[in-house]
């Protein structure tokens, strides 16, 4: 008797009730920000911000990457594997116009991610597949041609990489129309960076957010960076789901 190949499984983040971290909220932050959403957040990410809001998707205890909060955490804890199919019923279930894959970076499980996404288009195509990702790992053809929309968000030096990891994210993303680019900043020096990061690339595909996991963070940045981001003719987007709901999982 032949057996059926095994599923694919997803490696999720945990979420705030214990299980995997799949949830309904309002898209929060770039070009659909107000939107009603599914969320699925994959562990594991290959960089290391220092500003990382999700560091439980990554920052393992044994490594030495630095982060803001200094708390590490056990991957036995954190990761939840889950075939692919199970992961897209439930977010099937949370009844919303489409999906936010997240994490992490969710193109380290690009088998998985491919699965997944075939997964919950079939029978509806209009079924809206977004990914956020840092852009620095190249999708395949087969992903580009699935995915509705890339957020793709390239990292700046205040990230803390000692490397450029935002000129490969831009290469990786420019020539595809279903991506945009959105850079978390601080200063309007790091709008000065992003102007010369981006030249030849559509200033409407380009949205600047406020760095902060709370409001006044943001405020205090959104006051700084404003002017720069509308002198340089870029799309600006708030952090809603921190307003709304606080720097907490699941939301
Ligand atoms: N509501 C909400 N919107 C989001 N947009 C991007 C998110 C992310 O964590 O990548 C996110 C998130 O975690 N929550
Ligand atoms: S790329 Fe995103 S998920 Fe990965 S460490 Fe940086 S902020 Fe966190
Ligand atoms: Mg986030």
């Amino acid at each position: 008797m032949p057996t059926a190949p095994p599923s694919h499984q997803l490696r999720l983040a945990v979420g705030k009730d214990g299980g995997p971290e799949i949830f309904r909220s309002f898209q929060g932050e770039g070009p659909v920000a107000g939107q009603v959403r599914a969320f699925i957040r994959l562990s594991g990410c290959n960089l290391h911000c220092r500003w990382c809001d999700t560091p439980y998707t990554w920052n393992w205890q044994g490594t030495d990457y630095e982060h803001v909060d200094g708390e590490k955490f056990a991957p036995a804890q954190e990761m939840l594997r889950l075939p692919v199919e199970e992961a897209a019923a439930s977010v099937l279930a949370l009844a919303a116009p489409g999906v936010v894959i997240t994490g992490g970076e969710p193109l380290m499980q690009p088998k998985a991610l491919e699965a997944f996404c075939q997964q919950t288009k079939s029978g509806q195509p209009d079924y809206r597949l977004e990914v956020e990702t840092n852009g620095t790992l190249k999708p395949s053809q087969t992903l580009e041609q699935l995915v509705d929309l890339f957020v793709v968000s390239p990292k700046l030096p205040h990230a803390g990489h000692e490397e450029d990891v935002a000129a490969p994210a831009l290469a990786n993303h420019r020539g595809n129309p279903r991506a945009v680019f959105k850079f978390v900043a601080k200063t309007p020096g790091d709008v000065e960076t992003v102007r010369r990061l981006t030249g030849g690339i559509e200033t409407n595909r380009i949205w600047i957010m406020p760095e902060g996991r709370s409001p006044a963070e943001l405020d205090r940045h959104l006051t700084t960076i404003t002017p720069a981001v509308l002198d340089a003719g870029f799309n600006l987007t708030d952090r809603q789901h921190i307003r709304l709901f606080g720097d907490t999982r699941s939301t």
